[in-house]
């Protein structure tokens, strides 16, 4: 994973953006690091079904780190490199940014390596089958 604060441009391709809405924030009106896991893990999955060709779970989160918090009203967008295509399981560095509310710059907010499996109907593990 890239460390958190010298990566200045997002990595990976656009899976997902939103806005941060009131009701998705905590008693100090930030929003939730919670919702921000949520966006991540949807993103992430859209990038894995994509390269599973069908469905998946999320078996596994590794090292999330919160830097920056998000205001009401920030449109955030979730970036996911696919990092490591194992057997059955997809690793993807989900990273988050936003825009300054100061000067519009972008903001990293946080990132995470998400890791899903391929799985079919039966909630069994498949072999991915690569392309090309
Ligand atoms: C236009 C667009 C349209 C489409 C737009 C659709 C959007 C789409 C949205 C869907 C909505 C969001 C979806 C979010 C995804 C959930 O939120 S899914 C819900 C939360 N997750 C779960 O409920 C999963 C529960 N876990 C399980 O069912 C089982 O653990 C699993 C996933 C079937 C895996 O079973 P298992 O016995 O652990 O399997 P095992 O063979 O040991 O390991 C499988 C692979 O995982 C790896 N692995 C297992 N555990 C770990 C671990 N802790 N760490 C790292 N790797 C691990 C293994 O190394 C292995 O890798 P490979 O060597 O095969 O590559």
């Amino acid at each position: 994973m890239n460390d958190i604060d010298s990566t200045p441009t997002p990595q990976g391709e656009l899976a997902l953006q939103t806005i941060a809405m009131p009701k998705d924030t905590n008693a100090s009106g930030d929003i939730f690091g919670g919702w921000l896991l949520s966006q991540m893990d949807l993103a992430g999955a859209i990038t894995a079904r994509e390269v599973a060709g069908g469905r998946v779970a999320t078996v596994a989160i590794e090292g999330m780190a919160f830097i920056t918090p998000v205001h009401v009203g920030a449109v955030v967008t979730c970036y996911c490199d696919v990092i490591e295509i194992g057997r059955s399981s997809i690793r993807i560095v989900v990273e988050v940014w936003i825009d300054s509310p100061h000067d519009g710059e972008p903001i990293k907010v946080t990132e995470g390596e998400f890791i899903f499996v391929a799985i079919d109907d039966k909630r069994r593990t498949r072999t991915i089958s690569r392309k090309g």
